[in-house]
């Protein structure tokens, strides 16, 4: 199902990230340069509003920015090809720009004395982190993870609803989106434990399991 959301969403910004990704291309522009310059503005987004309450403009914000992830690859493969370093580097800074979300929707929770919303955040900030680790360790062992019902983009999409609901004045949203968004992300991590054992029992040869 969130493969299936994340497929066709994908598609349908192809029309808009394409021609943006020729014209960078064009000017010069490297798809290492944009990995990071959108990590910034995530990093902007979510310090530099969500963090001091300005939900509104730290959502909109990390949604532009965070859709220029879609736009570093595209341009990798037009101009001839991903390299090894660039999918490294945009899945780092994936984690920088998801730490900073939930770190600054955690520093916001407790300016206004919700400690169970804080609670839920650093779950999900810690859930999310080990979706995504399980993935890597998995594949750094030569197996494959590309499974789960909350990967990043259902993950950013949960936050970041929750925080537009309670910037226009649905208090309980971005908590009650945090402690949603913790369940599937640990049931997440979860269903990638689970895939990775199936195929390491197939790998191994018999009695060394
Ligand atoms: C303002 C909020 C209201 C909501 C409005 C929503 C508007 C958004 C408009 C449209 C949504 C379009 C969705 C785009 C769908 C993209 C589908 C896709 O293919 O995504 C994958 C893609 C690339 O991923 P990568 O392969 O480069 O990254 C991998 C990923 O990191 C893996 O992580 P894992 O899943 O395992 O945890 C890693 O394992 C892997 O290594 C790595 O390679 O894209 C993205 O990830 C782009 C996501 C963009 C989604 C943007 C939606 C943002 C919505 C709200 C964010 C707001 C946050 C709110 C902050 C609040 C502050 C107070
Ligand atoms: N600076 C970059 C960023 C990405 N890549 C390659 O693209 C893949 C990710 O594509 P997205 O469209 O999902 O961003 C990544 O795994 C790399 O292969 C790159 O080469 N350089
Ligand atoms: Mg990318
Ligand atoms: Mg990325």
């Amino acid at each position: 199902m969130a493969k299936i959301f994340q497929v066709s969403a994908r598609a349908g910004m192809t029309r808009v990230v394409e021609p943006v990704a020729r014209g960078l291309l064009r000017a010069g522009v490297t798809p290492n340069t944009v990995t990071v310059v959108g990590t910034v503005g995530v990093l902007v987004g979510a310090l530099g509003f969500g963090a001091r309450g300005h939900l509104v403009a730290g959502a909109l914000i990390v949604t532009v920015f965070a859709l220029t992830d879609l736009l570093d690859g595209t341009m990798a493969r037009m101009s001839g090809g991903s390299t090894r370093f660039g999918a490294f580097l945009d899945s780092s800074m994936d984690r920088v720009a998801d730490s900073a979300v939930f770190g600054a929707v955690a520093y916001w929770l407790a300016t206004e004395g919700n400690h169970a919303g804080v609670a839920a955040a650093l779950l999900c900030l810690a859930a999310g982190g080990l979706v995504s680790y399980v993935k890597a360790r998995a594949e750094g062992l030569g197996m494959t993870c590309n499974v789960g019902i909350a990967e990043r983009t259902e993950r950013l999409l949960i936050v970041g609803v929750g925080g537009l609901l309670t910037g226009l004045g649905v208090g309980p949203a971005l908590p009650v989106a945090l402690w949603l968004l913790a369940a599937v992300s640990v049931f997440t991590v979860g269903q990638r434990m689970v895939h990775v054992y199936r195929q390491a029992r197939q790998l191994q040869p018999d009695g060394q399991r």
